[in-house]
């Protein structure tokens, strides 16, 4: 149990303070697969499980998940273990599931052309991947709505072929996730996790296709292995520990706010959780809530180690001081619980979700609203954004020449060719003007 309040314990920061700026980006900074010892061992992972196959791949998997399971979890077991779950975590599942499809329907993209004054047919052709590795986190808490969250996109998307992966500690498989698997429509689960189970979807094994592209977020090993066999396959993001960042004003409800801020750093020890407060007031009624709420919470001891190493709070002055700060944070998760939030929705640029409002808590977003929950993490919403149906897809362009296209066309290639001393390439744009 804390002996300080946590107001003693947060660190406080007033946005007006000129180094403000400098101690918020040392706060948010973390750098996912920084660790040398961590990617010496990931990196030994894949070697192995890339030369050996399956034997590496039993090896580690008794070392670090500590059973000698079967590599394949048989389907017949997804339908027994939906059966046996309970009926309202089934009923959760489907309509959880079905909202998620309905919401990435909106996100399938058509292919398109245009004839340009030439005659010419230029265009954008979309086909779905082949196959898809899906990575299930589960190794300290299973994740059966982060089944839904990567499935339902790739299933949009018409991706042939969905294998997940998923750790299995102690042998023990968790059968809500299973149940999701089966919900939402997978086509292989194999019981494996951690750099491992990375390497065999990047580069087959005997018992494990290999595919075209991972998605799934996971701990510093799976991020690790993700990056390095980036170029093999496509990935989708590295992602980072859990972050929310609140801005609460005088109309906000501080026991709300504060459950908020719980919500992410329940989920581990490194997550991190922002407090932006445009009122002196709420600060104090939402600290004072934290302390009230803590000790009822059952995951009190990750919450506190969170809060501790990684919470923040920072006073800001108006609406463009909290725009600046988000924009510099780029949060993962981005809660405007106020009642008027269009001045502030007007300068962000850079978050992974907006929850709008007091009534849309990022819990809701993590299981059942419809987008997706795996997000940029780490501040890669600058550049990044959430897992969608743009992820499962790959785009080809496509072009026809017209007899008047070859010969203008023709003779700028001519010229660019031969001004990079690629006479090849200008000579087969010469052939088709001589030709016509
Ligand atoms: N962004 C999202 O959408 C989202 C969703 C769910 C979970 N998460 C996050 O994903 C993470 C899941 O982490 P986790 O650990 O529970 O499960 P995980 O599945 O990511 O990792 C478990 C695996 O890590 C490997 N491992 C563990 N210790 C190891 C060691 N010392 N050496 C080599 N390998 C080792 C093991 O192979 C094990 O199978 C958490 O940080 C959680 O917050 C994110
Ligand atoms: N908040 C997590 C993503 O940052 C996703 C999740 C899964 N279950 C609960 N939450
Ligand atoms: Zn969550």
């Amino acid at each position: 149990m804390s002996v300080k309040p946590w107001r003693d314990v947060i660190r406080h920061l007033q946005w007006s303070d000129a180094d403000a700026p400098t101690a918020l980006a040392l706060m948010t900074q973390w750098e996912a697969v920084a660790d040398l010892q961590l990617n010496d061992t990931v990196n030994g992972v894949l070697a192995a499980v890339r030369s050996e196959g399956d034997v590496a791949l039993v090896r580690f998997t008794e070392q670090f998940d500590r059973h000698r399971n079967a590599l394949e979890i048989p389907a017949g077991e997804w339908a027994a273990a939906r059966a046996r779950i309970a009926p309202e975590l089934e009923a959760a599942l489907v309509a959880a599931g079905e909202r998620v499809r309905e919401y990435h329907q909106h996100q399938s993209a058509a292919d398109w052309s245009y004839t340009d004054a030439l005659g010419n047919s230029l265009g954008q052709r979309i086909r779905p991947l082949d196959r898809v590795g899906v990575y299930v986190p589960g190794g300290k808490a299973a994740y059966p709505s982060s089944v839904l969250m990567n499935v339902m996109p790739a299933k949009v998307a018409g991706v042939s072929e969905i294998i997940m992966v998923v750790p299995t500690p102690d042998g023990v498989v968790n059968d809500a996730v299973l149940a999701a698997a089966d919900i939402a429509g997978v086509d292989r689960v194999f019981g494996i996790g951690g750099a491992q189970a990375v390497a065999a979807l990047a580069f087959g094994t005997e018992s494990v296709p290999a595919v075209d592209k991972i998605v799934g977020p996971g701990n510093a090993y799976v991020a690790a292995a993700k990056r390095a066999v980036f170029g093999r396959v496509g990935i989708d993001m590295i992602a980072g520990p859990s972050e929310i960042l609140v801005v609460c004003d005088d109309s906000s409800n501080p026991e709300w706010v504060a459950m908020d801020l719980f919500s992410q750093a329940e989920h581990d020890e490194m997550a991190q959780s922002i407090l932006v407060s445009l009122s002196p007031r709420m600060t104090t009624a939402v600290l004072d809530a934290m302390s009230r709420l803590l000790p009822s919470l059952e995951r009190r001891e990750i919450v506190e180690v969170s809060l501790r190493e990684r919470a923040v709070i920072v006073d800001v002055a108006s609406t463009e001081q909290a725009c600046e700060l988000i924009n510099q944070v780029a949060p993962e998760h981005l809660e405007l619980c106020v009642d008027d939030s269009t001045a502030l929705m007007a300068g962000i640029r850079h978050a992974g979700a907006i929850f709008l409002g007091h009534r849309a808590p990022e819990s809701l977003g993590d299981y059942c609203a419809g987008p997706n929950h795996v997000l940029p993490t780490s501040g890669t919403a600058r550049f990044a954004s959430p897992l969608g149906v743009y992820d499962f897809v790959k785009r080809s362009s496509v072009m026809q020449i017209s007899a008047e296209g070859s010969q203008v066309l023709g003779q700028i290639a001519s010229v660019l060719g031969r001004a990079e001393g690629l006479t090849a390439h200008a000579r087969a744009a010469e052939m088709r003007l001589a030709h016509d």
